[in-house]
C-alpha cells in the first residue's frame, strides 16, 4: 500500500484554531420516553436543549451492528467498537466477526496456535480462560466451544477452564445456564477420552477482568484462583459454587461473584497453572484482558502491581492481540483489525493540539480505543491524556455521580487555558451505573453527566469555541428488557426483568457553540450514518479537510 500522506488541507469554511470540545456520553442511547428509560426519567435540561436543534444541529447515528463492524444487525454496540469507529473514522470488521471467520476457515489453528500445539504435544495442560458469556461484547459461547473442541481434535488431552461470569452483557443469573451448557459439552468430550474440567472462576467485575489499572486487586484475586488454585471458596463443581455463593450473600451476582476454585476429594485444586502449560485467553475484546495478560507475560522487574507468588513459565496466547503497540500478548490466534491512519495520528501530524480526559474506567476508551487499540501517544508534543482516578472497590450504583464533576472541571480548565485545539472527554455514568440495573441510581448518574455537559458547554461559550456531543452506544435508556411489542419482559415473580446490557439504540450527535460558523449545518443526506462518520466531522471542526478514506463528514456548508 502506498505510504499515507498525513498532510490535511484547510477546510474551506471552518477556520483552524477555534477550539473544539468533543463529549462522549458513554451508554447514552436515544429511545422514546418511558417508565424504564433512565435518561428520559432524569432531569437533563442540557441534553434536552440540544435535541431542539434537530435537524440542523442535532441528529441520530447508528452505534450497533454492522455500522460499527459487528457481525449482525442484532449485535448491540459497545465501547471498543464505538470508540474505534469514532477515532478511526472507518468501519473495521471487529473481533467478534474476525474470530467467527477464523473458526469457519480453520485459520484459528494455523498461526499463533502452532506454539500452543507444541505444548499440547508435550502432554502439558491447556488452560482456557475468559468471559463465559453469549453477549458478544468480549466473548461468545459458540467461539469457546469452537476453541475447546478444536483443541481436543488437535490432540489436547488435559484441558482446564477458568471462567468469569458475566451478568453485564447478558441477564444476571445466566451463568447457571452457561455453566450447564459447558458441563454438557465437557461431558461429551470426556466420554470420548478427554480430560476437561472447569477449574476456577469468579464474577468479571470482581475477578480478573479489571481494566486500565483501576484496581489490580481484581486481577490478583484471579491470579490466586486460576494460577495458584487458591480461593477462600472451594467447591467440587462450578454449579455448586454459583449456587452456594449466591445463597450465602445477597449482594453476590454474576458480575460480582467472589473467586472460587474447584477441588478434588482431597481438597486440592483440579487445575493450577504450572511451568510448561499453555494458556489461551478466549476474549476477543482487549481492554479487560490486558492486565491478566501482563501478569502472565511480564518479568518481575516490569511487574510491580502485586506479588504473583509464583509465575509459571507458560505459553500464553490471546484470542486476538490486545495491545497492538506493545504486541501483548506475544502470541495471538487471530489478527486484530488493522486500524491505522486514525484521527489521532492525523491531528498530531497536522499539529492540532489534543487533550483527552476521563476517569480510569473509561480513560482508555478516549485514548487506547480511540487510537485503534494503541496505548501510547502519537506525538507527546501535541497530545496530553489525563486520567481522573475511579473509586476502587465499589459498585457504581453506590456513587452514581462517579467523577463526572472532576472530569468536567479538568476538561473545562484545559479548554479555557488556550493550550489545546481539541479537547475530548468521556462521561461514564449512563453506562457504568446503567450496567448495575439500578434504575434510581442510573437516573442520578444521567443527571450528573448532564451537569458535566453543562459545565463544558459553558467553557465552550466562554472561549468562543465549538462543541460536538455524542455517545458510543445505548444503555441507560432501556433499564428493563422489552419484548418485540415493546412490553417489559416479566420475571417469575412478575417484576420486569432488569436489562444491564447495552442496546441497539441510535445515539445523538449535536454540534454548536459560538465558534461554529453560521453556514455549517448537519447534512440531511446520510440516513444510514454511524459513529464512523463522527471522525471526519470533528476533523472538519478542527478546520481541516478529512482524509478521503474516512467515512463522510456529517457537516455541510450551506449558502447564506
Ligand atoms: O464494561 C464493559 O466491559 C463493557 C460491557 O461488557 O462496557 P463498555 O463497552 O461500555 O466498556
Ligand atoms: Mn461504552
Ligand atoms: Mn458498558
Amino acid at each position: 500500500m502506498a505510504a499515507r500522506d498525513f498532510k490535511l488541507a484547510d477546510h474551506p469554511a471552518i477556520p483552524r484554531g477555534i477550539p473544539l470540545m468533543l463529549i462522549v456520553l458513554d451508554g447514552w442511547g436515544e429511545q422514546p420516553d418511558g417508565e424504564y428509560n433512565a435518561i428520559s426519567k432524569a432531569s437533563t435540561p442540557i441534553m434536552d436543549s440540544l435535541k431542539k436543534g434537530h435537524p440542523d444541529y442535532w441528529r441520530l447515528v447508528k452505534a450497533h451492528g454492522p455500522a460499527v463492524g459487528l457481525p449482525l444487525e442484532s449485535d448491540m454496540g459497545n465501547s471498543e467498537v464505538g470508540h474505534n469507529a469514532m477515532g478511526a473514522g472507518r468501519i473495521y470488521k471487529q473481533g467478534a466477526g474476525l474470530v467467527d471467520s477464523a473458526l469457519a476457515d480453520g485459520s484459528m489453528f494455523t498461526g499463533g496456535w502452532k506454539q500452543i500445539q507444541e505444548t499440547i504435544e508435550k502432554g502439558c495442560t491447556l488452560h482456557l480462560l475468559g468471559l463465559l458469556s453469549d453477549g458478544g461484547v468480549h466473548a461468545r459461547l459458540d467461539q469457546v466451544w469452537g476453541l475447546l473442541g478444536g483443541a481436543i481434535e488437535r490432540g489436547a488431552k488435559k484441558v482446564r477452564l477458568h471462567i468469569l461470569t458475566d451478568g453485564r452483557d447478558v441477564a444476571d443469573g445466566s451463568s447457571f445456564e452457561y455453566v450447564e451448557k459447558l458441563e454438557k459439552y465437557i461431558e461429551e468430550l470426556n466420554s470420548k477420552g478427554a480430560d476437561v474440567k472447569i477449574a476456577s472462576g469468579g464474577g468479571r467485575m470482581r475477578v480478573t477482568m479489571d481494566r486500565y489499572e483501576t484496581d489490580w486487586e481484581v486481577v490478583e484475586r484471579g491470579w490466586h484462583a486460576h494460577v495458584l488454585g487458591e480461593a477462600p471458596n472451594k467447591y467440587t463443581t462450578a454449579a455448586e459454587a454459583l449456587k452456594d455463593l449466591r445463597a450465602k450473600d445477597p449482594k453476590v451476582n454474576d458480575q460480582y461473584y467472589p473467586p472460587w476454585v474447584v477441588v478434588d476429594d482431597a481438597g486440592k485444586s483440579v487445575g493450577t497453572i504450572e511451568d510448561g502449560d499453555a494458556v489461551v485467553i478466549w476474549n476477543f475484546r482487549a481492554d479487560r484482558v490486558v492486565m491478566i495478560s501482563k501478569a502472565f507475560d511480564f518479568e518481575d522487574k516490569d511487574f510491580p502491581f502485586f506479588d504473583r507468588v509464583r509465575r509459571p513459565k507458560v505459553t500464553l496466547a490471546g484470542m486476538l492481540e490486545y495491545d497492538v503497540e506493545i504486541h501483548l500478548p506475544s502470541i495471538h490466534l487471530v489478527d486484530p483489525p488493522q486500524i491505522e491512519g486514525t484521527s489521532g495520528e492525523y491531528l498530531a501530524k497536522n499539529h492540532v493540539r489534543s487533550y483527552a480526559c476521563s476517569e480510569t474506567v473509561k480513560f482508555g476508551h478516549m485514548t487506547f480505543f480511540w487510537n485503534g487499540n494503541r496505548s501510547g501517544y502519537f506525538d507527546a508534543k501535541y497530545e496530553k491524556y489525563v486520567e481522573i482516578p475511579t473509586d476502587k472497590g465499589i459498585q457504581f450504583n453506590e456513587k452514581p455521580p462517579m467523577k463526572a464533576a472532576e472530569i468536567a472541571e479538568a476538561a473545562a480548565a484545559a479548554f479555557k487555558s488556550g493550550e489545546w485545539d481539541f479537547v475530548r472527554v468521556n462521561f461514564p455514568n449512563a453506562d457504568m451505573v446503567g450496567h448495575t440495573g439500578d434504575m434510581e441510581a442510573t437516573v442520578v448518574g444521567c443527571e450528573a453527566a448532564d451537569k458535566g455537559v453543562e459545565v463544558l458547554l459553558k467553557a465552550v461559550e466562554d472561549a468562543g469555541g465549538i462543541y460536538l456531543v455524542t455517545a458510543d452506544h445505548g444503555n441507560a435508556e432501556e433499564m428493563v428488557k422489552h419484548d418485540k411489542d415493546g412490553k417489559p419482559v416479566l420475571t417469575k415473580d412478575g417484576t420486569p426483568q432488569k436489562l444491564t446490557a447495552h442496546t441497539c439504540a441510535p445515539v445523538p450527535v449535536a454540534i454548536g457553540g459560538p465558534g461554529l460558523p453560521k453556514n455549517i449545518k448537519l447534512r440531511k443526506d446520510l440516513p444510514g450514518a454511524g459513529l464512523a462518520n463522527v471522525a471526519a466531522t470533528f476533523i472538519n471542526l478542527c478546520g481541516l479537510e478529512a482524509p478521503s478514506d474516512m467515512e463522510p463528514t456529517l457537516l455541510e456548508v450551506v449558502e447564506q
